[in-house]
């Protein structure tokens, strides 16, 4: 039984990277901020390339400046300054492109543009061709498509999803068409409503989740394959790491490769407390103590599995205190609706297990509880996801603070984290400091503080 529970609760862990992405495209407002430069790498670096400062400098189509100006885009960020210079140019030169930035920095508009710009209204049959890793992707693009393209009549999308069906042989008017790379395969190969050599852009979006998500890849790349020589293929992504650079180096030839760093977090603005507790309900109470100052900001408080976060809710929401609750129970939507709550202060306290740890940008959190510390299988600290919890209440020169509650049979991780992040140069050696007043906050709390 007991295998079955930490079989179920490893489960309860996994972060699912499409929810997460499509999550943070429901939250989303405005652009994400980032203090990175592009870095730009091309085969022939004699070759110019320059960037926009305005979308009146690009060849747009009057329609799309209109569409854009709608959308309430004044000037092109930072990503699309960049990319869409090297993307818009005549058909007869078309470059192809590889481009990472973090989620949120304006990846989606820009090929949206590029499609836009690159179809041509009068003929009637699929020009271009997008691939998401899920059905719910797909849709996001193409709401992203009909809104900048509002005033492009003539240009029509069709979404290449489950349940949408087709009628084999019939050939599509839709210069646009996007979907997943499963029903694509379908309906170029077996279908054959798609002409794949009448295709001149294809683009390939969110890479690194096409290669988490069994299969995806292998599609696309058998659709690449069959597409015609001079077709542009662009390829985005939010991470690099090397599978995604294999993949793609597989389907784009001779790219122009931009790059815009993720934001490094530090946690030389973020004060750290460590309460060692001998139970859950020890822990407990040592959060109820803190509770009049967590709340004085906003608070999220992590758990490590579904299962504490439920109860922690249940214990807290019974002593008056309210508290929301973020878990992967929920649907993307519920999440969103949860984060937007919170976001507008309808809630001061989330508790959240690890799938929304990464990736979720909530601004105004500026304390972090992590009820359990996160560790890996092996049961050693999880330091990248320790810096990314608290990492985010520290950002853009606010300070934050993190309080850790740890098992007294897991002091030993403290240790390890304060080891880890000073040998980075990561961390303020003042605030690891045991000399320091303990902070008033922790009094009463019938549990030590091992390091203030
Ligand atoms: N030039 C711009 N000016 C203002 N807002 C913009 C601009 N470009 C995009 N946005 C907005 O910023 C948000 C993020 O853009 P977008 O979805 O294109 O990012 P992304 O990098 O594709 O993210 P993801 O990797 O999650 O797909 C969206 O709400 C979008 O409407």
């Amino acid at each position: 039984d007991e295998e079955e529970e930490e079989e179920e609760e490893e489960e309860e862990d996994r972060v699912d990277l499409a929810e997460t992405s499509l999550l943070n495209k429901l939250i989303r407002t405005s652009l994400v901020e980032s203090s990175h430069r592009v870095e730009i790498l091309q085969q022939d670096p004699s070759s110019p390339l320059f960037s926009v400062k305005t979308f009146e400098e690009l060849p747009l189509k009057k329609e799309l400046l209109q569409g854009i100006y709608m959308m309430g885009f004044n000037r092109p960020s930072k990503i699309q300054e960049t990319a869409l210079p090297i993307m818009l140019p005549l058909p007869c030169r078309p470059q192809n492109l590889i481009a990472q930035s973090q989620s949120g920095t304006g990846k989606t508009a820009a090929f949206v543009l590029a499609m836009l710009s690159r179809v041509n209204a009068a003929e009637k049959y699929p020009q271009c061709l997008c691939l998401a890793p899920t059905y719910e992707l797909a849709l996001q693009i193409g709401h992203v498509i009909e809104k900048i393209g509002r005033f492009c009549a003539d240009i029509t999308v069709m979404y290449a999803v489950r349940g949408n069906r087709v009628l084999q042989g019939t050939t599509l008017q839709e210069q646009i068409v996007i979907g997943t790379p499963g029903t694509m395969l379908d309906w170029c190969f077996k279908r054959r409503v798609v002409d794949l050599k009448k295709i001149n852009m294809f683009v390939l979006d969110e890479a690194d989740i096409m290669i988490d998500t069994q299969g995806l890849s292998c599609q696309s790349i058998r659709i690449q394959r069959a597409l015609p020589k001079g077709c542009q293929m662009l390829l985005f992504s939010a991470t690099f790491k090397e599978t995604v650079r294999a993949f793609a180096t597989q389907i784009v030839s001779n790219p122009i490769m931009i790059k815009l760093r993720e934001e490094e977090l530090t946690l030389s603005n973020i004060r750290q407390y460590f309460f060692v507790c001998r139970s859950w309900e020890e822990k407990y109470r040592a959060l109820c103590n803190i509770y009049g100052s967590i709340t004085i900001g906003q608070a999220m408080i992590f758990c490590q599995t579904r299962r504490s976060a439920d109860w922690l809710s249940v214990e807290m929401s019974q002593d008056g205190h309210q508290v929301a609750i973020l878990t992967a129970e929920l649907t993307v939507a519920q999440r969103a609706d949860v984060i937007q709550r919170f976001r507008d202060g309808k809630e001061k306290v989330l508790i959240a297990t690890n799938v929304c740890a990464r990736g979720i940008d909530v601004q105004q959190v500026t304390i972090v509880v992590n009820f359990s510390l996160p560790t890996n299988q092996r049961s050693e600290p999880d330091f990248e996801t320790y810096l990314h919890r608290i990492g985010r209440t520290g950002r853009f020169g606010k300070r934050g603070v993190a309080f850790s509650m740890v098992e007294s049979q897991n002091v030993r991780l403290v240790q390890m984290i304060e080891e880890h992040f000073q040998a980075l140069g990561n961390c303020d050696e003042q605030e690891m400091d045991e000399s320091r007043p303990r902070p008033e906050l922790a009094k009463g709390a019938q549990c030590g503080i091992s390091k203030g």
